[in-house]
């Protein structure tokens, strides 16, 4: 501990609770009292309130179902914590936000596995969308398919200015379908015009595209994206929490309402979908073009 001054014993109940994320979520915590213990997906910092989570799932942060299980453990504590009140997200990984559910989990994989892995991906949806904290997405590098769908889930989105990153729903250049919720996600977010074309066609934006439709609501530069995040959420913190969340809740419970009454329903839809040979073609397709693009 640092300084002379003994600390409060709410100070000691937060940092208790704190340690508790630690030891059972496998993250590195960096504050001012304790040295990083370990590393695994993500780097949890806390800042006033804040706890701004850097994914670290190398290369491109992909979201598997290792990766989902403990990301959801995480933001579940996160929420319990009453002491934290905001979650930035961003990246550890140069030049990508996240590159999306992993394909590996939905390629030549069992029907019980697939349906495993959705209801971590539907998990995972659940709780950044419907969090009680000031949510924001300081997306520094690429965020297609399920990392744009991470990204919409969160109160705000702040992306770094370089054309060379992308964002968006690309499934159907996969040969995929996004589910009900992805689009519904996308239409609260961009409207209903503007989803049908960027759905359809698959469409990954550059981030002064995305802005202009509201798929991001600020572009700054790379190096000061946590600056303006950090900003942003103090702006966002000034607001009553209860009245912010009560409206936050009012404003997106019929599309968490329409997700929750049909899970399992949108599992099976999701594991006859994905292990259709038709479908399992397609995928190998795209893993195979991913990996060409490298050589
Ligand atoms: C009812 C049915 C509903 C189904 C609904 C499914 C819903 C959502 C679907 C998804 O989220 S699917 C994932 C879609 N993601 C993408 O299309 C992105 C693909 N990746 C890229 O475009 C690029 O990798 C990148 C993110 C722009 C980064 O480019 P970079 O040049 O930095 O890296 P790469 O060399 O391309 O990749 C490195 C390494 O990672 C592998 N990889 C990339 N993305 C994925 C992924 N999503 N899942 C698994 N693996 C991925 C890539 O093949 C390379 O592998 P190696 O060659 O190194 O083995």
């Amino acid at each position: 501990m640092k300084g002379g001054v003994p600390p409060s014993d709410t100070f000691l109940f937060e940092l208790q609770l704190r340690h508790a994320h630690l030891l059972l979520g496998r993250f590195e915590l960096v504050c001012g009292c304790c040295a990083p213990v370990e590393k695994f997906h993500y780097r949890l910092h806390f800042v006033h309130s804040v706890a701004v989570m850097r994914l670290q799932n190398p290369p491109v942060n992909s979201l598997n179902l290792d990766f989902l299980t403990e990301f959801c453990i995480t933001v579940e504590k996160l929420e319990m914590d009453k002491s934290c009140r905001g979650l930035i997200l961003t990246s550890n990984q140069p030049k990508v936000f996240s590159a999306g559910l992993d394909i590996m989990e939905m390629y030549e994989k069992s029907p019980e596995s697939c349906g495993e892995f959705w209801k971590a991906v539907q998990e995972m949806w659940l709780k950044l969308y419907g969090s009680n904290m000031v949510t924001i997405a300081a997306i520094n590098g690429s965020s297609p398919a399920g990392g744009c769908l991470m990204s919409i889930t969160c109160d705000y989105r702040i992306m770094a200015d370089n054309p060379r990153y992308s964002i968006g729903l690309n499934e159907t250049q996969l040969g995929i379908v996004a589910p009900f919720w992805f689009m519904d996600t996308m239409m609260n977010t961009v409207g209903h015009r503007t989803s049908e074309i960027a759905l359809q066609l698959g469409l990954l934006y550059s981030p002064s595209e995305a802005l202009k439709i509201g798929l991001v609501d600020q572009l700054v530069p790379e190096d000061q994206i946590l600056t303006t995040a950090t900003q942003t959420m103090t702006k966002w913190l000034a607001i009553p929490d209860h009245a912010r969340q009560i409206t936050k809740s009012m404003m997106r419970k019929p599309t968490i309402d329409k997700l929750m009454s049909n899970r399992e329903v949108d599992i099976q839809h999701f594991v006859n979908f994905i292990t259709k040979d038709s479908i399992q073609k397609s995928l190998g397709m795209y893993l195979a073009m991913l990996k060409k693009r490298k050589s």
